[in-house]
């Protein structure tokens, strides 16, 4: 098992960071319910861990007996949807956006079958069954007021937990009936100590500069601080502060996409990246963290005006992404835009030499 995997703390009180926010946590369960959530912050920040933890003080240790189940669903249309769902006899987890423009079927199918049900367990039953919704600012906006509705609707059989990345994607109706919960980065320290922590359980002896650096190269991601200590320990077994730091190998991928952009703006070019960006997604990465690296690593390579435009570039294409059902295009008019503002450039200070 991956040491992300085998140390994610199980209780509130093992939280090692954000104690505070630990505490009123557990306080909001203390009389056996909580309101519905919307529980947001940045990849890796410890949504999920913490949603587990809060669960766990709801309903006991039986949270953690997970079954993988396949739910069907049929759209108006008559069209056949199928769809993976993680729970206990307690609560279900599901990413409604795996069914793309389909999601508001499965909302609200989903909500409705859970809300239907009754719980066997009599001594931890409560009144009510939790929906954890993933990826909620994937979510089309018709699916949002589906949502809107259901949850008001089945407020007294389930409550739903809402976990996101973003929540400027969330319609504001749903934001005023959740209470947020807003889930910062960990520090550099308190990754630090994690991963200090977790080598000292392996019976790993990890040098504090060692690990200081990877805290600093994980953009304060805690997962991905966690796996790549752990990869730093399969390249080398006894581990020595200067040892390097291996990169993830897509974002080494997305950074060889943005030089090919600056070295030649052509047609052939731009074909060879769009390959380049359908590997990037069929190997399961994320079209916005293809967008947000692609978008870092351009930053490298240009000055501040060249960088104001292609921010703004990004902003248009990352939005129409968001809305829109084909990634590849997105992503791909962003990289045609941004070969032809390096043009522009290239051009604009050539004719100034002369
Ligand atoms: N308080 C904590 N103490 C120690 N480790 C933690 C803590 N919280 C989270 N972790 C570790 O960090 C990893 C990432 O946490 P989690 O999956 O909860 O993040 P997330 O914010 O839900 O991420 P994503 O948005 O990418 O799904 C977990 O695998 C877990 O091992």
């Amino acid at each position: 098992m991956l040491w992300a995997d085998k140390y994610r703390p199980k209780e509130l009180s093992s939280l090692s960071y954000h104690k505070q926010q630990a505490l009123d946590l557990r306080n909001l369960t203390k009389d056996g319910d909580f309101p519905h959530l919307l529980v947001y912050g940045p990849l890796g920040a410890g949504k999920k861990t913490r949603i587990m933890c809060l669960l766990r003080e709801l309903y006991g240790p039986g949270v953690d007996r997970l079954k993988v189940e396949t739910m069907n669903f049929t759209t108006p249309s008559n069209k056949k949807l199928e769809i993976s769902t993680v729970g206990s006899n307690y609560h279900i987890e599901v990413n409604p956006s795996d069914v793309g423009i389909n999601d508001r079927v499965v909302i609200m199918d989903v909500i409705k079958n859970v809300a239907q049900s009754q719980q066997l367990n009599a001594n931890t039953q409560r009144e009510f069954k939790v929906i954890l919704l993933t990826d909620v600012d994937n979510l089309t906006k018709d699916a949002q007021h589906a949502l809107r509705r259901t949850m008001e609707k089945y407020i007294a059989n389930c409550r739903i937990i809402l976990c996101t990345t973003s929540i400027s994607r969330v319609i504001p109706a749903i934001r005023s009936r959740c209470l947020c919960i807003r889930v910062p980065a960990p520090s550099i320290d308190d990754i630090t100590s994690i991963l200090t922590n977790v080598a000292a359980k392996e019976s790993v002896s990890l040098p504090p500069e060692l690990a200081k650096r990877i805290a600093e190269k994980s953009d304060r991601n805690l997962r991905r601080a966690l796996l790549m200590c752990e990869a730093c320990k399969v390249q080398k077994q006894g581990l020595v502060a200067s040892q390097s730091v291996s990169e993830p190998d897509w974002q080494i991928f997305i950074r060889n996409i943005a030089s090919k952009i600056v070295k030649e703006q052509s047609i052939a070019t731009l074909a060879k990246i769009r390959e380049n960006l359908y590997e990037l997604i069929i190997f399961g990465i994320p079209s916005e963290i293809i967008f947000n690296t692609l978008l870092e690593e351009m930053l490298k390579n240009c000055d501040l005006e060249l960088g104001r435009q292609i921010v703004e570039q990004a902003a248009l294409y990352e939005h129409r992404m968001a809305q829109g059902n084909k990634e590849i295009f997105h992503l791909e008019a962003f990289v045609a835009k941004c070969m032809c503002l390096y043009q522009n450039m290239m051009q604009e200070l050539m004719a100034c030499e002369f």
